[in-house]
């Protein structure tokens, strides 16, 4: 069963966090103390990191999405925000996109409709994994996760030494989770409230596949955080942070 971990007042309203893969709900730490002020805020980890076991996959998007929806009833959580980067805005569109109802605002960070041109590296990463295991991944994330040639802040550092911790199957289901999302032809059906958020020097979901969400989500617009990669939160904490609460506090 995924973990969720929960913090703030409890008749707050709620916001989800959702997480990239290869990072824990610990990806969130940098915003927390700007959040709780508004909101009962709620993490989870996916299948295989932080504190989640790795069921035997295949996984899905969708399928991990409805995992989420479940821990949330467990919970009593009705209706919430969310905002998700990377994996988790791909779990976040599925959600705001089959229970519209239940989400009243969403951030997509550093996330896209499709993750790549075609599926095919993303099963050789996850074949990748299962032959030698997540030691590797530091290595490989450092220039994805960061922006080069700048030194990479301590939260960060703990990030990508916390990827050779995680469980080789729950990540490359989650690699093959990836491969399979394409949200392309549905975007113009989200009627969820919607800001994206991209990096400026992203290489795993560029500005151009943040652009790709804003011109099929009806409303949606574009704050795009100058020197910061793919995990953009930990790079930039605080303009994310005002780029997250711009958004949802206006709801
Ligand atoms: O690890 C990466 O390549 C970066 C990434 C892309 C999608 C995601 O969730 O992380």
């Amino acid at each position: 069963m995924i973990n969720f971990v929960v913090d703030g007042d409890a008749q707050a309203p709620v916001l989800v966090l959702g997480s990239s893969i290869g990072t824990s709900h610990h990806l969130w730490d940098p915003q927390l103390p700007g959040l709780v002020q508004n909101f009962r805020v709620v993490r989870y980890d996916l299948p295989g990191h932080g504190d989640s076991p790795a069921p035997t996959g295949p996984y899905s998007v969708a399928g991990l999405a409805a995992e989420v929806l479940a821990g949330l009833d467990r919970l009593g959580i009705e209706t919430f925000a969310w905002c998700g980067l990377s994996m988790g805005g791909a779990i976040g569109q599925r959600i705001a996109l089959d229970h519209p109802t239940r989400m009243s605002g969403l951030v997509l960070v550093c996330t896209s409709a499709t993750f790549g041109d075609s599926p095919g590296p993303w099963h050789e990463r996850a074949a990748r994994v299962r032959a030698e295991g997540t030691g590797f991944l530091p290595e490989l994330s450092r220039d994805r996760w960061f922006v080069l040639d700048e030194p990479v802040p301590p939260h960060g550092r703990e990030l990508l030494q916390a990827l050779s911790t995680i469980d080789p199957e729950g990540y490359a289901g989650c690699c093959e989770a990836l491969a399979g999302f394409d949200s392309r032809a549905e975007l113009p059906a989200l009627r969820v409230p919607t800001r994206v958020v991209a990096g400026s020097d992203d290489p795993a979901t560029p500005p151009a596949m943040a652009r790709e969400l804003i011109e099929g989500i009806p409303g949606a617009d574009l704050v795009v955080i100058p020197h910061a990669a793919h995990l953009a939160n930990v790079e930039q904490p605080a303009a994310v942070l005002q780029a997250m609460r711009g958004h949802l506090l206006s709801r």
